[in-house]
């Protein structure tokens, strides 16, 4: 659906995109993943044909998307970061607006009822919350019938449930068979939602996987937390495999490889210690992007 090969991307002295080159398979959510100025919306300006790469190559759907941007405009779906609209533009207004732009399009009627927003179809868009105004911006991505959506750090801003909600509709907007192309800086969103992720940082792809394989391959210590009803003494540990051991008595945490969680447990049940809690924290696209750079996400 997306090929990028070598995309490579300048303003002025800032290099933003330095030989990126990833492709995105039909019906996958493709992730680009990275924090605040790695280069991810350039990338996707470029795929979207809003930007021509200084050097490298970029086809959707065999297009060339600068050249052949009237062609793609039907077929290409783009919410990009910061959609505003004038407030006083009425949600069904605003739908009918961007509707009257194709002649093949979605019906606006069951788009607004798809996306939950039928009933805010005369509420002015300066009176939308966070989550609705969202909402609103993947119905105008949507409403020309597209191959491809592009969707660029949608659930910034968003609180926790309209998060999950944007996740689920993205989810269901994937198996109506649409592609899509998410842009993100959250871990969770990237974890949860994508299929595979280019991880991006300082201009450059660092990774390439699916969320599970980007985390398998860290080597990343694991983690069990115990809570108990007396402070823990942490000589009971002497014999076991551990790295390290923290805590206050009561609340310890216990750092280590191999089956840690049954070492742990062992050890408990050897010395008669009842736990209240145990918890394996388990290592996350965090610990990957730490290990693929060096350094925390910010
Ligand atoms: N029009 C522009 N003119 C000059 N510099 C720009 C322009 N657009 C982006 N940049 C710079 O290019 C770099 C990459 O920006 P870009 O917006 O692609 O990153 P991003 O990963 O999408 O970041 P964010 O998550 O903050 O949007 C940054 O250093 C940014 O300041």
């Amino acid at each position: 659906m997306i090929e990028v090969e070598s995309l490579t991307k300048r303003y002025g002295d800032v290099l933003a995109a330095d030989g990126i080159g990833f492709t995105v398979e039909p019906g996958e959510i493709f992730g680009i993943l990275g924090p605040n100025g790695a280069g991810k919306t350039t990338t996707v300006e470029c795929v979207a044909g809003l930007r021509r790469p200084d050097a490298g190559r970029v086809r959707v759907l065999g297009l060339d998307p600068v050249r052949d941007r009237k062609r793609l405009r039907r077929t290409v779906g783009v919410q990009l970061q910061n959609t505003v609209l004038p407030d006083a533009l009425k949600v069904g207004e605003a739908v009918a607006l961007y509707r009257s732009f194709y002649s093949n399009g979605a019906n606006p009627a069951q788009l607004l009822t798809d996306l939950n927003l039928e009933h805010l179809r005369n509420t002015p868009y300066g009176a939308l919350s966070g989550g609705e105004a969202q909402r609103l911006s993947i119905a105008l991505a949507l409403i020309g019938k597209p191959r491809i959506a592009i969707l660029d750090e949608l659930t910034t801003g968003l609180d926790p449930q309209s998060r999950r909600d944007t996740w689920d509709l993205i989810t269901q907007i994937r198996d109506t068979g649409v592609t899509i192309l998410l842009v993100t800086h959250f871990m969770d969103e990237a974890e949860r939602l994508c299929d595979r992720i280019a991880v991006i940082d300082r201009a450059r792809l660092v990774a390439l996987d699916t969320p599970g394989n980007l985390i398998a391959h860290v080597d990343a210590p694991q983690r069990v937390h115990v809570k108990t009803a007396t402070p823990l003494d942490p000589a009971i540990f002497a014999n076991a495999d551990i790295e390290k051991i923290e805590g206050n008595g009561t609340r310890t945490t216990i750092t280590g490889g191999g089956d840690l969680l049954r070492t742990v447990t062992a050890t408990l049940l050897d010395h008669g210690v009842t736990a209240t809690e145990t918890r394996l924290e388990e290592a996350t696209l965090e610990d990957a992007f730490l290990a693929l750079t060096g350094r925390r996400f910010e």
